[in-house]
C-alpha cells in the first residue's frame, strides 16, 4: 500500500535586498520565538493573501526596519524546503527608501559584503543568494574580432581601472593559439584586480590557464549534464527551455538576449523589454541583460528583473562595476 504525503504548503515570502553605495547590503537576526531564532536573513517575511509581493515588501521593512520603500527591483526567487514548509523567496532590491534601518523589533541588524560574511548562522536557503550578490552588475564581453586585439585589450585596461569586475572572453575568430595568447594578454591586464575573467565554451582552456571560470553556449549548455567543474560558470540563454537547464545545472548566472537589434546578431528576432520580464519572472539565477545595450540601459534592465547588463561593444563607456 503506498501513501500519498500531502505537498508541504507552500509560504510566500518577500525579502529585501538593502544594499549602501559600498555594496554591503543589510541582514537582520531571527528574534526569539520565531522558528529559526538566531539566525541571519534579509529583512521581509511572509506575504499576506490580500497582498501583492510589493505591498508585503513595503509593509514588512517598515514594521521591521521603519523604512518607506520608494523604489525596488524584482530580482530572484528561489524555492527552498525546509522540515516545517516549503517557502517561495521573492528578493526585490531595495533601490531607494527614506529614513534609516532601525531595529523596530528587537532584532540585531549588520550591514555585510558578500565575500566577508561575519554574521552566522544564515537561514539554509541564503547560501545561493550570497553568491549571487558576488556578481557586479556589468558584464563585459570582449569583442577584439571587430576591433583588433591592440583596441580590445586597450578598452579592458580602462574598463578595469574603471572598476570592472566581471569579464567574458568571447573570441570565435581566433585559433586554438592566437586564443591562447590572447586569453593569457587578458589575464595579466586582470592580474591584481578584483575582475573575474571566464572564457566563451573552452572548458579545457579556462582549466588549463586558471581562468576564473566558463560562460558556455546555448548548444554547450543543452547538451550538458552536469555543471563544468570550474568556480563561475554563466550560460548564454535565450528562451525557457535553456533558462531551465542552467537552473537544474546549477549555473551561476545566465545572460539572456538579444534584447535589442545588434550588429553581431543582425537577423534574430529580438526580446524586448517586455518579453525579458515575462521570460525571467520568477526565475532563480542572476540574468544579464543582452544584446544593443548601453551603459544607461542598467536602471530599465533592473526595473525588468535583471541582474544587470552584459555590454559588448560599448564596453569602453561604461562607467560603472
Ligand atoms: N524574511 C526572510 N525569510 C527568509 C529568508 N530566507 C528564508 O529561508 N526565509 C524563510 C524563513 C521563514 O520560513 C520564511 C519567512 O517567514 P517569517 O516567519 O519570517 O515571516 P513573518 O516575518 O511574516 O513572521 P510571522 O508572520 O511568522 O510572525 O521565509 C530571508 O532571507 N528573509
Amino acid at each position: 500500500m503506498t501513501h500519498n504525503m500531502p505537498n508541504p504548503p507552500l509560504v510566500e515570502v518577500v525579502a529585501a535586498i538593502l544594499t549602501r553605495p559600498d555594496d554591503s547590503f543589510l541582514l537582520a537576526c531571527r528574534p526569539p520565538g520565531k522558528p529559526y531564532a538566531g539566525y541571519w536573513e534579509f529583512p521581509g517575511g511572509k506575504i499576506e493573501a490580500s497582498e501583492s509581493a510589493l505591498q508585503a515588501l513595503s509593509r514588512e521593512l517598515h514594521e521591521e526596519l521603519g523604512i518607506t520603500v520608494d523604489r525596488a527591483f524584482p530580482w530572484i526567487t528561489r524555492v527552498f524546503r525546509y522540515p516545517h514548509a516549503t517557502v517561495r523567496l521573492q528578493f526585490y532590491r531595495v533601490a531607494e527608501w527614506q529614513g534609516e534601518p532601525i531595529a523596530r523589533e528587537h532584532q540585531q541588524l549588520a550591514w555585510q559584503s558578500a565575500g566577508n560574511i561575519t554574521v552566522s548562522p544564515l537561514l539554509p536557503a541564503n547560501q545561493p543568494i550570497l553568491r549571487s550578490l558576488m556578481l557586479p552588475s556589468t558584464y563585459a564581453i570582449t569583442n577584439a574580432s571587430e576591433t583588433g586585439e591592440t583596441h580590445s585589450l586597450h578598452a579592458i585596461r580602462q574598463a578595469l581601472q574603471r572598476g570592472l569586475r566581471l569579464l567574458q572572453i568571447r573570441e570565435k575568430h581566433l585559433t586554438d593559439s592566437q586564443l591562447t595568447r590572447y586569453a593569457q594578454a587578458v589575464l595579466q591586464l586582470a592580474q591584481g584586480t578584483q575582475a573575474k575573467v571566464l572564457i566563451n565554451g573552452n572548458i579545457a582552456l579556462a582549466k588549463e590557464l586558471g581562468l576564473d571560470g566558463v560562460h558556455l553556449t546555448a548548444a554547450q549548455l543543452l547538451s550538458l549534464h552536469t555543471r563544468p567543474e570550474v568556480d563561475w560558470c554563466g550560460a548564454s540563454c535565450h528562451n525557457e527551455e535553456e533558462l531551465y537547464h542552467a537552473e537544474s545545472l546549477g549555473i551561476d548566472f545566465v545572460t539572456v538576449s538579444p534584447v535589442c537589434p545588434t550588429p553581431s546578431h543582425p537577423n534574430a528576432p529580438t526580446l524586448g523589454w517586455r518579453k525579458l520580464a515575462k521570460l525571467i519572472r520568477g526565475y532563480s539565477l542572476p540574468v544579464y541583460a543582452l544584446g544593443g545595450l548601453m551603459p544607461d540601459d542598467l536602471i530599465p534592465a533592473q526595473e525588468q528583473g535583471a541582474h544587470g547588463i552584459a555590454l559588448m561593444r560599448n564596453l569602453c563607456t561604461s562607467a560603472q562595476p
